[in-house]
């Protein structure tokens, strides 16, 4: 685990930070990731050494948050993230500015963290510093804030939801106290940016215990400050370790309020593209689909609005076939495999452009994919102008 080139880069610059006198560890995700064995992403240093000081040890640096005390250190094995000790963190929303306090002690870094189990610091040779039984938590299971937990979500409400987070993702329970901590400050939650409240929940759609965290965000209070609804009971069964797959089901959930409770979580248009089409393909799925929702949705759509429909129990008509077997089987799989266009219609036809044209262009379709019409230039010519071009 811990031999991944991140690891190396952050093992080659606390080494360097030593040589130079200066006391560096790993802290946070990664040092928690290592004891559950999960690839980490991001392995962040923490030094007792100033920003400007970590910049005169190494020759490449980049300022990526100096004023709160982050460098970016670039190594051979590749770039790391150098923070110094410090007591209060850009965690704190925006809404409330705090000054970034330098300190020369990693306890006190430790203190500041949101949970015991991201408050663990790893030194090179492999040994922890765990002033706040991080090691024992994790192999209970269990969430436990650093200290007085009102406190540490009073310096970032988001904490709250990172406990839900972790709680989906780890399958760990979170600490009795810590809860109430919870339930008393859940409220705090409608001050944070949606967009961090987001990523929190992409976390959570692609943790392996959903019920598990959705159960915690509804027994915390927290739902009741969230957009949309939650209904834990509806998730006891979803298990797919997919974001996208996640915010589908979470709209299914809100009926035709959809839109605005996913729109408030600022999902990107793709997002809320493929969302559109599944929810559009399981309501299609109702009677049946015809060639045309074959045609129009793509395969992992269909998918996903056939597991909806499982997960659900809903009373649909679910193909009989493979869904990849019937597309393939379809007579044009694109719209621009269609041979004809707008400018053969109008030439063909003589007439003005007009609305006429697309809806020409959409009948012709719907007849090609649906077979009643061959793909064939004559073919769609002589069924076209039966209907349309003699029309006015
Ligand atoms: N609101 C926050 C966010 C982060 N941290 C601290 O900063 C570390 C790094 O945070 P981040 O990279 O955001 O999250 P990870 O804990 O690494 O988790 P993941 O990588 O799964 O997002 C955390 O471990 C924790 O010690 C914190 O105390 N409070």
């Amino acid at each position: 685990m811990q031999n991944n080139k991140e690891w190396q880069a952050a093992y080659s610059v606390i080494e360097q930070l030593e040589n130079a006198g200066f006391e560096a560890v790993v802290v946070g995700g990664a040092v928690r990731d290592a004891i559950l064995g999960r690839p980490a992403h991001d392995v962040d240093v923490a030094t007792n050494a100033m920003p400007e000081e970590v910049k005169s040890v190494f020759n490449h640096t980049v300022d990526v948050g100096i004023q709160h005390g982050t460098v970016l250190v670039i190594v051979p094995a590749g770039p790391v993230e150098v923070t110094t000790y410090r007591t209060d963190g850009d965690y704190i929303d925006h809404r409330r500015p705090e000054e970034v306090q330098f300190v020369r002690s990693l306890k006190e870094d430790l203190q500041r963290r949101d949970f015991t189990m991201n408050a663990i610091a790893m030194r090179r040779d492999g040994t922890f510093i765990d002033y706040y039984g991080g090691r024992q938590d994790i192999e209970a299971g269990v969430i436990r804030a650093v200290g007085n937990a009102q406190r540490r979500f009073t310096e970032d409400a988001l904490r709250m939801l990172r406990a839900v987070r972790f709680s989906a993702q780890l399958g760990f329970v979170i600490e009795s106290e810590t809860l109430a901590a919870m339930q008393i400050k859940a409220a705090d939650i409608s001050w944070i940016a949606k967009e961090r409240i987001k990523a929190e929940l992409d976390k959570l759609w692609i943790g392996k215990d959903v019920f598990n965290g959705i159960q915690k965000l509804e027994e915390s209070g927290l739902a009741a400050y969230l957009n949309g609804h939650f209904q834990a009971n509806h998730w006891r069964e979803f298990n797919v370790q997919d974001k996208l797959l996640g915010w589908a089901y979470f709209a299914l959930l809100q009926g035709e309020q959809w839109r605005e409770v996913l729109g408030s979580y600022r999902l990107s248009n793709k997002e809320m593209a493929f969302v559109k089409a599944v929810l559009a393909a399981l309501e299609a799925l109702k009677n049946g689909w015809t060639n045309m929702d074959y045609f129009l949705y793509a395969q992992q759509e269909l998918e996903v609005a056939c597991y909806f429909a499982e997960l659900r129990q809903l009373d649909v008509q679910m193909p009989q076939q493979s869904i990849q077997e019937i597309q393939t089987k379809l007579p044009i799989r694109h719209k621009q495999a269609l041979l004809v266009n707008g400018t053969d219609l109008l030439k063909w036809s003589g007439k003005k452009g007009g609305p006429w044209v697309k809806e020409a262009l959409q009948a012709m379709l719907e007849a090609v994919v649906n077979g009643e019409l061959q793909n064939d230039r004559q073919a769609i010519k002589n069924w076209i102008a039966h209907d349309y071009f003699n029309k006015e």
